[in-house]
């Protein structure tokens, strides 16, 4: 651990530079000298007792006696752990209690003391009884307190809260089992073989008659029983599937001295020497995002509080005085207070973890210079599915017959049983046909030959050019083509449509979009879709036209005021209610974990802004580094005024410079340089939705 202190120690002091608390440096530095000072006095010990040991006649009784007591201990405890650790395992698997899981591991503190103090024993009988048979037995008896210093002060800063996956150093002995045993078990193997140096001059080993033989035999046990113990301790987690638990890449942080005693932090952190601070107030799927973070200097701190929804406060906590972004969740509330702690604690981006942002005070963030990102185009296809599963569900009255054939009720085939809709030549309604709203309005077209109605601010040429491709190829084959119809209202479409699936923004203009009196427009029969967001809908108004029209269903992944519904709305057999899951596909939600961390660590390093939120693939490849850009960044234009001020003088003169290949137009309005010199594209800002490529 010398080398390691000393590695640590240097980039702690890096660290202080950069303005860390200084409080943390200081506890790291400690254990460390600690260190350095019994490595050193390990050596004068040996070196000093291999030349001339000098035998001690025999050690007193009491001497004996105490050793005797500390190696009882320390068998006990060791014989103990491993059933204890199953018990325990066992209980809070059925009972569900994972902080009591955590609590046994040795990565909680708990869990850690033990450890130490087992092993603390174990060194100190062989240290107790190197300073009877020896001289001078101060050496050994202050082995024995550094020992137990460096050791415990360790287990408050840096011990088992590093995976700095850039030290080739923290690389070897973390991922190396065999070197770690090694770096373990070497103090101990160096006093056993003391021990048999003096044994081997007067007696012999194996006579047990005499004391100092017997408690070499019986400490030589105990050394074996640390490895084998960790065994059984491994194999028996496993076997519960939470091997991570045991794992030294799963560190607590300990971000105070004693404080961490009562109450660990629960917070997991990688690169804990990282140059800039990136918080994520929730665990994400995937470990691409945080390698990534890693890879570009970042210190990253995951949040495992086990409460759902964390509170601003708990947020402001978790900002702290030094804070380079977070990457938030979509049940946050990111208003004013939190940009405020943000900035003050020198941050420059937030990103949710969601393409949605209607949680987040954009005005508020652009007050404080902070970016805010979000994560496109990795859910469209994902979240379409989802609406298109509720649409078939609430078409053919899934889970009203499951719930008749688990309840026994099915008594055989009926001509009645369970009648639903076809959605073959039927109609569907799309409001809101963005990224989403079209990817699901063409699964449907296409899936199952459903003419399209749909309503948007904006036209959608690629979707209706889609449709129109489609029902040629229809009519091609000698069926019935399907049709495209762009309504001037959204009356219109609540109307005619016979299947209606929302997937608009949430702000002012579509809160409570669907209300009683647009309800009462639906046909009797329709089915309505939401995997948009809750306050869309008005759901006492849903609640009540379910109620009075058993034959209207709808399909709902967002409610209004999450995670609770209105009363009424879970009694209802024509409603179908799932926990906001549209996006939980595992590719998506590891993609979104990675959008949202470059959208940050993008901002921190000041890379520019990706010319298409809609297009992030590149930043989806696992094997391929993502471009130096953040992904999606939704106030580009506040932050950064000059990118729209750019005129087309300037991009033609730009063009004739660098021979840019194409020009991109884009309805957004940002203007950003992509690409390196010889193949340079700008995003210019134009009215059109729809995205031209010209050539030049
Ligand atoms: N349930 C879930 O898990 C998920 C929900 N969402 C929600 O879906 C929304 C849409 O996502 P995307 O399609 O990626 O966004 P998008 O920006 O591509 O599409 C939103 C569309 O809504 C339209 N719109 C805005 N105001 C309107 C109005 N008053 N009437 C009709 N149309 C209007 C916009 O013009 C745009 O075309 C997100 O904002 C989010 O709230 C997104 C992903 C997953
Ligand atoms: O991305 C969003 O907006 C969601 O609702 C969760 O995927």
């Amino acid at each position: 651990m010398g080398e390691l202190g000393l590695k640590m120690q240097v980039k702690m002091g890096k660290e202080k530079e950069r303005g860390r608390p200084e409080k943390l440096s200081v506890y790291l530095y400690i254990p460390n000298i600690v260190g350095y000072m019994r490595v050193v006095l390990n050596c004068v010990a040996f070196v000093l007792l291999c030349v001339s040991p000098t035998k001690h006649s025999s050690p007193s009784f009491i001497s004996s006696a105490f050793v005797v007591m500390l190696w009882m201990a320390g068998a006990l405890v060791y014989l103990t752990k491993p059933r204890l650790a199953i018990t325990v395992i066992i209980c809070t698997r059925k009972l569900e209690l994972d902080s009591f899981l955590l609590l046994s591991s040795s990565v909680s503190t708990f869990g850690a003391v033990l450890d130490m103090v087992t092993d603390r024993v174990s060194t100190a009988c062989l240290l107790v009884i190197l300073s009877q048979v020896y001289r001078p037995s101060l050496v050994f008896l202050s082995l024995l307190a550094l020992d137990i210093a460096s050791h415990w002060l360790q287990m408050y800063s840096s011990h088992k809260d590093v995976k700095d996956s850039t030290s080739w150093l923290f690389r070897l002995y973390y991922g190396n089992r065999i070197f770690m045993c090694y770096c373990c078990v070497s103090c101990e193997v160096l006093y056993i073989i003391l021990l048999l140096i003096a044994n081997n001059q007067t007696e012999n080993l194996l006579n047990v008659s005499s004391l100092p033989s017997l408690l070499l035999c019986l400490l030589s046990t105990q050394l074996l029983m640390k490895p084998v113990s960790r065994i059984m301790d491994t194999s028996a987690l496993s076997r519960y599937g939470e091997p991570k638990v045991l794992s030294f890449e799963t560190p607590l942080h300990r971000n105070t001295l004693f404080s961490a005693m009562s109450k660990p932090v629960a917070i997991e952190v990688y690169n804990p020497n990282g140059k800039y601070r990136v918080v994520s107030t929730k665990p994400m799927p995937g470990t691409r995002w945080i390698n990534l973070l890693v890879d570009q200097g970042c210190r990253v701190e995951i949040c495992h509080l086990k409460k759902t929804i964390l509170s601003v406060e708990d947020i402001i906590d978790l900002i702290g005085n030094r804070c380079d972004g977070v990457i938030g969740q979509l049940t946050e509330d990111w208003g004013e207070t939190l940009f405020s702690a943000l900035s003050k604690a020198g941050g420059k981006a937030f990103s949710n973890m969601a393409v949605g942002y209607n949680n987040v005070d954009v005005e508020a963030a652009n007050k404080y210079g902070i970016a805010v990102g979000n994560t496109p185009g990795v859910l469209t296809e994902t979240t379409a599915e989802l609406a298109a599963s509720l649409s078939l569900a609430a078409a053919r009255r899934i889970v009203e017959a499951d719930g008749f054939m688990r309840a026994g009720l099915y008594e055989g085939w009926l001509p009645h049983l369970f009648v639903g809709n076809l959605l073959k030549g039927q109609t569907v309604g799309v409001i809101g046909a963005g990224r989403i709203g079209s990817a699901y309005a063409r699964m449907m077209v296409e899936g199952f030959k459903m003419n399209l109605i749909y309503f948007d601010l904006y036209q959608s040429t690629r979707l209706e050019k889609f449709v129109t491709a489609y029902g040629q190829f229809l009519k091609a084959n000698g069926e019935q083509p399907v049709t495209w119809k762009r309504a001037s209202s959204m009356e219109e479409v609540l109307r005619e449509a016979d299947l209606i699936s929302l997937h608009p923004v949430l702000d002012k203009t579509t809160y409570h979009l669907v209300n009683k009196e647009r309800l009462a427009m639906m046909k009797k029969e329709a089915i309505l879709v939401n995997c948009s967001r809750g306050p869309v809908i008005d759901e006492e108004a849903l609640v009540n036209h379910l109620r009075e029209n058993p034959m209207f269903r709808v399909g709902l992944d967002v409610f209004e005021e999450e995670p609770f519904m209105k009363p009424g709305l879970a009694d209802m057999k024509n409603a179908i209610v799932v926990p906001h899951i549209a996006s939980a596909s595992k590719w998506t939600r590891e993609g979104m974990a990675t959008l949202a961390a470059l959208n940050v660590v993008g901002r921190i390093k000041g890379y520019p802004i990706w010319s298409d939120p809609n297009r992030v693939d590149p930043f989806l490849n696992e094997n391929a580094s993502p471009p130096n850009a953040s992904p999606s960044i939704v106030n580009s234009k506040a932050l950064d005024q000059s990118f729209r001020k750019l005129s087309m003088e300037h991009i033609v003169s730009a063009y004739k410079r660098t021979k840019t290949r194409a020009i991109l137009l884009d309805y957004d309005g940002t203007l950003m340089p992509q690409g390196d010199e010889s193949n340079l594209v700008f995003i210019v800002s134009a009215k059109s939705r729809e995205r031209e490529q010209v050539q030049m």
